[in-house]
């Protein structure tokens, strides 16, 4: 009987620098073929020992735990376990670890060294840890691991000898493979904290820019901290989208409100005059006036990005997504979804479960975008009082914060649901790696910004001039009678298919404003600004109040509990037609985009009528 050369098998993190370190030790000397059932690559070759002796290399795919939550994990699991029926037992593991990562990386470590096969840790990636600031002593971590270690840069082929020297030893002393008994589990949090404790054991020197990372991940992860950090930072946000804008909102409105003047005493009055201050100006202008709020909520959102926060915000989120049946993964495109939920939608393609990513597409349109900020803030602005509810803390942005976490709770009901229903699946669990922390530049903020500007303008300038004209043409014609008292905008045609609407919203509080708001509004969320704001300037049938703004008309015209029944209409109504569009691409086909605006129209009326009669009922 020949005897088969040992097997040797790459086992670690992903991106731990496996296949850099199977390339430098095997060369050209590769076979790759498929592990049989499942479509995952099988890559081996034959590497030399000091002494000659050939062992087979086997490269496993990257896994975070002996959990498998994905195919190629459970590969890796099956294979290291001696479970797989393809592959060998292997003989050594040469277990692969990202110096710069060393806690995250040594629980997987650990886990693989307890399975008592003989073991050699390749501490990889030393340049970049080093560059980072962070010099680790391998003599310590061989000493707290029991098992040898060896520092390599796989991609500069450094330390190889020294791991065919350790490897030659480690087999040379192995006992014959035999089945691995299936360890006792230790808990994660007794893992990451044994892994957490030789990771620092190990450290010779740390920069202050390191120590700070580390200090900072302590308390943005924390798990009673980082949350309220999280919770915190928001609300900051939100405090400071009021509180900031008001002086250059004020100035735009003023801009408007001159050019509006200085054409009305210019140009004869008319169809067209009318067309251009009622329609354009009014409209336009109405949704302009929001564009530095628009700009400060983009403002912290890119220096949170920037600064790596985010991804530890996702990673935050995780535990709690997991919760509704949802991968952390998820988390990065609902972020996108309160800029917009277009991008977000597409941002889903790096969900790989074809359920968790449909379920994430479904309820993206439920974080708050920013088209539905001009319209909380007209709302909010108009008809809740500002007052001072803690220090820092005022009623508006309260309420404001309360909309987003309706919001997001209406997404988790959401989830929770079709994740057993119609979505029902299976989930698979998700870890991400943690991105350094540094200062954002202010160069990437800026063209950030501007660039968001842009979109914002040029929507403005399109989709909402565009609705804003037909419905101003709608509301002007036909033209009432002379002296006959009807007021023109009930009259018009815009009238009579607002009175149609208002017969089906009218339960839930809606009024004639309202029901004429909602149709222009599918096309895009922030156009029932626009459309309000040509309703009023059609409507203003006493010229005395032409200079009044918008939000002195809604505090005369609505009462309390109508104003917040539109708020929450506005929290799930997907009243947006680029949403539904890239739904419709990317779930190729009608079925799941009008299932989406189904369940949201319901949800919609639902909330709105609730929080109607909730409102009425305590006497608002
Ligand atoms: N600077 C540096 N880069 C490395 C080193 N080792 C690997 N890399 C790089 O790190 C990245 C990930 O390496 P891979 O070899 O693909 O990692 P892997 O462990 O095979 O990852 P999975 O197959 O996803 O589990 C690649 O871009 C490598 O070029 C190293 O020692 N130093
Ligand atoms: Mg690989």
């Amino acid at each position: 009987m020949t005897q088969a050369a040992p097997l040797v098998a790459l086992v670690g993190n992903p991106n731990a620098g496996k296949s850099a370190l199977f390339n430098a030790l095997t060369g050209a000397r590769q076979k790759v073929g498929n592990y049989p059932g499942v479509t995952v690559e099988r890559h081996s070759g034959r590497i030399a020992l000091e002494d000659g002796r050939p062992v087979e290399l086997v490269d496993l795919p990257g896994a975070y735990s002996l959990d498998p939550s994905s195919p190629d994990e459970r590969v890796t699991r099956d294979v290291v376990t001696g479970r797989s029926s393809f592959e060998r037992v292997p003989d050594a593991m040469v277990v692969v670890v990202d110096a710069a990562n060393l806690d995250n990386h040594l629980r997987f470590a650990l886990q693989l060294i307890a399975l008592g096969r003989p073991v050699v840790v390749a501490l990889n990636m030393v340049d970049l840890a080093e560059r980072d600031g962070l010099v680790l002593d391998p003599a310590v971590l061989a000493r707290e691991l029991g098992v040898p270690v060896v520092p390599t840069v796989a991609v500069r082929k450094r330390g190889l000898d020294d791991l065919r020297h350790q490897l030659t030893a480690a087999l040379g002393a192995a006992p014959p493979p035999a089945p691995v008994q299936d360890q006792p589990d230790e808990p994660l949090s007794t893992l990451q904290r044994r892994a957490r404790a030789i990771a620092k054991a190990a450290i010779v020197s740390e920069t202050p820019a390191r120590r700070w990372a580390h200090w900072l991940d302590a308390v943005a992860l924390h798990p009673v901290v980082g949350p309220l950090l999280l919770v915190s930072l928001l609300f900051v946000m939100f405090q400071a989208v009021f509180t900031w804008a008001t002086v250059p909102a004020d100035m735009i409105d003023a801009g408007f409100k001159a050019l509006e003047g200085w054409i009305a005493s210019h140009a004869p009055d008319g169809f067209l005059r009318s067309l251009v201050t009622d329609g354009l100006i009014a409209g336009v202008g109405a949704v302009i006036v929001f564009l530095p709020q628009i700009l400060i909520l983009f403002l912290f959102i890119l220096v949170l990005e920037s600064s790596g926060y985010m991804v530890r915000a996702a990673f935050l989120m995780d535990r709690l997504m997991a919760t509704v049946g949802l991968s952390g993964r998820a988390f990065i495109p609902l972020l996108s979804s309160f800029a917009c939920a277009v991008p977000g939608i597409m941002a889903t393609r790096t969900i790989e479960d074809e359920k968790d990513r449909l379920t994430t597409i479904l309820i993206a349109p439920l974080m708050t975008c920013s088209a539905r900020w001009p319209v909380y803030t007209l709302i909010i602005g108009a008809m809740i009082p500002n007052t001072p509810v803690l220090p820092f803390v005022r009623l508006q942005g309260l309420v404001m914060f309360g909309l987003l976490i309706i919001g997001i709770a209406g997404a988790y009901v959401a989830a929770l649901v079709l994740r057993r229903t119609v979505t029902k699946g299976a989930s698979s669990g998700f870890m991400m790696e943690m991105p350094k922390y540094q200062w954002p530049r202010i160069q990437d903020i800026a063209i950030g910004l501007w660039s968001r500007a842009l979109i914002f303008l040029k929507r403005a300038g399109t989709i909402i001039a565009a609705t804003t004209v037909v419905l101003w043409l709608l509301l002007s014609f036909p033209k009432p009678p002379e002296g006959s008292g009807i007021s023109p905008v009930d009259y018009s045609i815009a009238g009579r298919i607002g009175r149609g609407i208002e017969v089906v919203v009218k339960p839930i509080g809606f009024n004639r404003d309202i029901a004429l708001a909602l149709l222009p509004a599918m096309a895009a969320r922030e156009v029932a600004v626009s459309a309000i704001g040509t309703v009023y300037a059609i409507d203003n049938t006493d010229g005395a109040a032409g200079q009044e703004a918008l939000s002195d008309r809604l505090r005369g015209r609505w009462s309390l509990p109508t104003a917040l029944a539109f708020l929450m209409w506005f929290v799930f109504a997907p009243q947006c037609i680029s949403t539904i569009a890239v739904t419709r691409r990317e779930t190729n086909g009608w079925k799941w985009p009008l299932f989406m605006v189904g369940y949201l129209f319901a949800a919609a009326y639902i909330m709105a009528g609730i929080t109607y009669w909730l409102a009425v009922a305590v006497g608002l």
